[in-house]
């Protein structure tokens, strides 16, 4: 299939539609693998247009399954649009995208959570990070397991400068679904900032964070608290909210990023303190108690079992 007209004014020509592609493959979205596919081409257009300006840009598509936002990311005059599809199923059908386009999709089959950004545009496009965000663009409509996952995975990149964001400051547009079953989905537009608004090593900026986000529903200091080993747990929760500066009675979603920056800073001054306070790990402690009183109860058990049979050999002698 060959693209008809002016390819800076491009606009796929008459191709099966999503539809037809989705019949022709009988590509049905997997429930168990959290798939539903956006079709209707006003909804695909309205998430591209929340990239911004994509004219020239090269564009990582991730996820594109039948291909519904590929093509809307097609219409916006891109330069090129890489797409990475774990999903065997879709290949065929974006292979006839392909054609319509020649030169301009390149399709690669595999899982975007090993996939090397870093290596799939020109490094002529990269910027320093200080500079406007380069023209590399990352979009998708992933299902919420793997787009959490990838999520955290890629602000780490973004600390560290490295994978997507090796291009400079890597414009990512992503849907958050909620539910398999749910057509709304959330649309999320990030730009790195030039500087972090809490200066601290991410691990300790997630580890915060998560253990705070633990109890979503409860008082901040319950999260707090499973940062500290039992024994102290108490005492450092209060000294550490205390010095933070921050209302133990607030819930985790109430908190501001000024008010969690102070928590990573005061957890980092701790952390100095005490070197064994960053490895310890709350569920690591509550593993080795469950550990501990199965073989309690299991000893107890045998401890039982052998009086009784001792009992037994009395009775008999
Ligand atoms: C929710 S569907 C969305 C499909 C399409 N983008 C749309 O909006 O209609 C998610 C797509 O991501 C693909 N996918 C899931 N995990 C992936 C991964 N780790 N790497 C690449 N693609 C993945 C699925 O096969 C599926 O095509």
């Amino acid at each position: 299939m060959a693209v008809s007209g002016n390819l800076a004014t491009f606009r796929l020509p008459p191709l099966p539609t999503i539809g037809d592609i989705i019949k022709l493959f009988n590509l049905r979205a997997e429930r168990q693998l959290s798939q539903n596919f956006l079709l209707d081409l006003r909804l695909t257009d309205k998430i591209v247009r929340k990239a911004g300006k994509l004219r020239d840009a090269y564009v990582l598509e991730v996820g594109p399954g039948p291909g519904g936002i590929t093509r809307s990311i097609l219409n916006a005059d891109i330069t090129k649009l890489l797409v990475v599809e774990k999903d065997t199923r879709f290949i065929p059908g974006l292979k006839m995208l392909e054609e319509a386009a020649p030169g301009k999709i390149q399709i690669v089959h595999g899982d975007i959570l090993t996939y090397k950004v870093e290596k799939a545009f020109p490094k002529s496009l990269r910027k320093n990070w200080e500079n406007d965000p380069p023209d590399v663009h990352i979009i998708g409509n992933l299902p919420f397991s793997v787009s959490t996952h990838l999520i955290i995975k890629w602000l780490e990149n973004v600390a560290s400068r490295d994978g997507p964001f090796t291009y400079g400051r890597t414009q990512m547009t992503l849907t958050f679904q909620k539910e398999v079953a749910e057509v709304d989905v959330g649309v999320v537009h990030f730009t790195p900032l030039i500087n972090p608004q809490i200066e601290q090593p991410f691990k300790l900026v997630e580890k915060v964070v998560q253990s705070v986000f633990q109890f979503r529903r409860k008082y901040c200091h319950r999260g707090v608290a499973i940062l500290f080993p039992e024994a102290e747990r108490l005492q450092r929760t209060e000294e550490m909210l205390m010095r933070a500066d921050v209302d133990p009675t607030l819930r985790p979603y109430e908190l501001s990023i000024p008010q969690f920056k102070s928590l990573c800073d005061v957890y980092r001054g701790l952390c100095e303190e005490n070197s064994a306070l960053f490895p310890y790990n709350f569920r690591e402690e509550l593993r080795q108690k469950k550990m501990m009183k199965r073989s309690r109860k299991y000893i107890d058990e045998e401890d039982e079992e052998e009086e009784e049979e001792e009992e037994e050999e009395e009775e008999n002698i």
